[in-house]
């Protein structure tokens, strides 16, 4: 049986750190973290995760500004609402939840966030940053992963990793952070021939397909380390659940270790958003980024990056 990665406890921990250097910030400071959290149309699901992501804000100490805009605004006016936001100096990071309605540019909203702003690091200049190995802002749940990897693992270096997914939120950003940290990196997706046998050769996979339970036990080589991404909502026994890309029961059997759904990235993913949101404040002030929280969220030095 495999060990279960308890993303709730680690997000917990993490949070409550987060939490202890927003108090000190406030204290000597005299700075507040803000987060901005924009939230175009009604979708249930983008509405819970946007209430969790300003709740634990606020649990954290740090500012939590919300807007709620009608699933048909003009993206003019969505555009006008990040400009007042990347001048506003209480808000140091803007998340706009995705996606987006079809009359909106994704790509045009993203990048007129502020890339100091930009705590999903989805700017192009931040996801540049990032493939280039510098210290850019990482997107939260790729982040997310990462930590989970080196608090199961530690040193990553010479492991062969299987991502498997390709967007821009999650698979390709994996991919950079996976090879920072010197794996040996696959990028698998819907096209790749012999996905099992692909799969089968990992130490570490990671499921970010977006298919409900895609990943079955015999595509795990035995004691691999399986990151499960995947948020999907299935209707079971006339309830609904929430299921990840992996097989759980069958994956158990083989994994070494792995992560559950719920309770795995999701939670993760939520920390990482206020880790991104105090880093960024503290880019904005000038004020060096606690190392304790650096060694934290990473499980060791910042100094063995390279
Ligand atoms: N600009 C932007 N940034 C995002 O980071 C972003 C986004 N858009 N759009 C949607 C996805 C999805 N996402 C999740 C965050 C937390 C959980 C989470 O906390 N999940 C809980 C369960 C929550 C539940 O019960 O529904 C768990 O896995 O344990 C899930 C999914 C962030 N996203
Ligand atoms: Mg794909």
């Amino acid at each position: 049986m495999s060990t279960l990665i308890d993303g709730k406890a680690q997000a917990t921990r993490l949070r409550e750190e987060i939490g202890r250097q927003v108090s000190r910030l406030r204290q000597h400071e005299l700075v507040t973290p803000g987060l901005a959290v924009i939230l175009v149309g009604e979708d249930p699901a983008s509405q819970v995760y946007v209430r969790n992501k300003a709740t634990q804000a606020r649990e954290a100490g740090m500012s939590s500004f919300e807007y709620r805009l009608a699933d048909s605004v003009p993206q003019t006016k969505l555009l006008d609402l990040i400009e007042r936001l990347n001048r506003d100096p209480e808000v140091h990071g803007i998340l706009v939840q995705l996606p987006l309605p079809p009359q909106v540019d994704e790509s045009r909203v993203i990048q007129a966030i502020h890339p100091d702003k930009d705590i999903d690091g989805f700017h192009p200049i931040n996801v540049g940053n990032i493939a280039t190995g510098g210290h850019g802002m990482a997107p939260c749940t790729p982040l997310g992963c990462l930590m989970l990897l080196k608090h199961q693992l530690g040193d990553l270096s010479g492991k062969h990793a299987v991502v498997l997914g390709r967007s821009n939120i999650v698979g390709k950003p994996m991919a950079s952070l996976l090879l920072q940290k010197h794996c040996t990196v696959t990028v698998a997706h819907s096209r790749t021939r012999q996905l099992e046998e692909v799969c089968c050769q990992a130490d570490i996979l990671v499921a970010a397909a977006g298919r409900t339970r895609l990943v079955k036990g015999d595509w795990i080589k035995p004691g691999a380390t399986v990151i499960d991404v995947g948020i999907n909502r299935i209707e079971a026994d006339g309830r609904m659940r929430l299921v990840g890309d992996v097989d759980f029961d069958s994956a158990r059997e083989v994994a070494g270790a792995l992560t559950p759904v719920p309770g795995g990235v999701g939670p993760m993913t939520i920390a990482c958003l206020l880790l991104n949101t105090l880093e960024a404040t503290c880019r904005q002030h000038r004020i060096p980024f606690p190392d304790n929280i650096m060694s934290l969220a990473w499980g060791g030095t910042s100094s063995e990056t390279t």
